[in-house]
């Protein structure tokens, strides 16, 4: 992995989070290498982190083991076409990021053949704490593969999927997940004000209190479940709270969160893998 030469395409908020991670992790600033046509994301990267960036996409992928792919999916076929003449049988890993485009899609665009990984990170990759689903198509050899789940291992933890549809399923958890978590501290930090506290203490607060539950969970052997009962005395404050919650459907309101940002993935994927 440290030998390993990492084009990104697209230097965005993903690729921003990605590189953040592995440099943090050790890889040299010399084998990154970003091309975007923003100028300011260039430059900032290029502050942040100390890695070169081009506007050029075939100059960065020409000289990477791994392109990877963090552009909008909208933008996935203009750009993976672009680099039709890079990709192929037996050539470099590309490793896409996009949500909802279909590996055989991709594939189609660089060129049948191409080795191909398709991962759903997330941002918290940025802190080394991120989560990424794989799944690779049937060119990628055990090396390539390898080689993919390092990148992502080094931003957190990895799993791979059997089944590409399962890739939506993550998307909807844990792709999009920071976003519910950072909403729910948002609400929690208004909550929190509403109730007499300083704005800035109900941040700390809710941000810590996340942080804390998050952290205990994962290293508790009990399940959240458990560890949800442990705060709930019988007849207590988290009760009437949790009452509140379940009685506002709670359950059913992250079922339909995430059935719809699944069912997003699919159209997504339906309507980009025309081209
Ligand atoms: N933001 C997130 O939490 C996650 C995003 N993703 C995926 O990552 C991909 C990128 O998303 P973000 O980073 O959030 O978007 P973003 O908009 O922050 O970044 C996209 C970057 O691509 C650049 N770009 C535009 N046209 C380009 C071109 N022709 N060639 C090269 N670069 C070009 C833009 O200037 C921008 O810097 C998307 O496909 C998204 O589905 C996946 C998991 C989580
Ligand atoms: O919102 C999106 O479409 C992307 C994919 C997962 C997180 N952000």
């Amino acid at each position: 992995m440290q030998d390993l030469t990492i084009g990104f395409i697209g230097g965005g908020n993903m690729a921003r989070s990605l590189i953040g991670g592995l440099i943090a992790d050790g890889v040299a600033a010399e084998n990154i290498m970003v091309a975007d046509p923003d100028e300011g994301h260039c430059r900032a990267l290029t502050a942040e982190f100390g890695i070169a960036t081009r506007h050029d996409n075939a100059a960065v992928a020409s000289t990477a083991d791994v392109v990877v792919l963090a552009v909008k999916p909208q933008l996935l076929h203009e750009v993976a076409t672009g680099l039709a003449e890079l990709a192929g049988p037996g050539n470099r890993l590309f490793l896409s990021v996009a949500a909802g485009v279909r590996a055989a899609d991709i594939e189609r665009w660089l060129g049948e053949g191409t080795p191909l990984v398709r991962a759903m990170p997330n941002t918290p990759a940025l802190v080394q704490s991120g989560a990424t689903g794989l799944f690779g198509n049937a060119n990628t050899t055990e090396q390539q593969r390898e080689a993919a789940e390092a990148i992502l291992r080094a931003v957190g933890l990895t799993l791979w999927v059997d089944e590409e549809a399962k890739l939506d399923a993550i998307t909807a958890i844990s792709g999009s997940g920071p976003a519910y978590f950072f909403a729910f501290m948002e609400a929690l930090e208004g909550a929190g004000e509403k109730l007499g506290l300083e704005r800035e203490q109900a941040r700390l607060l809710a941000v810590q209190t996340a942080f804390g539950a998050a952290k205990m969970a994962l290293e508790s052997p009990d399940e959240p479940g458990t560890l949800r009962e442990r705060v709930t005395s019988p007849g207590g404050t988290t009760e009437r709270a949790l009452e509140v919650l379940e009685a506002g459907g709670m359950r059913d309101l992250v079922n339909d969160a995430t059935a719809a940002a699944r069912e997003r993935a699919g159209e997504l994927a339906d309507l980009l893998g025309e081209n």
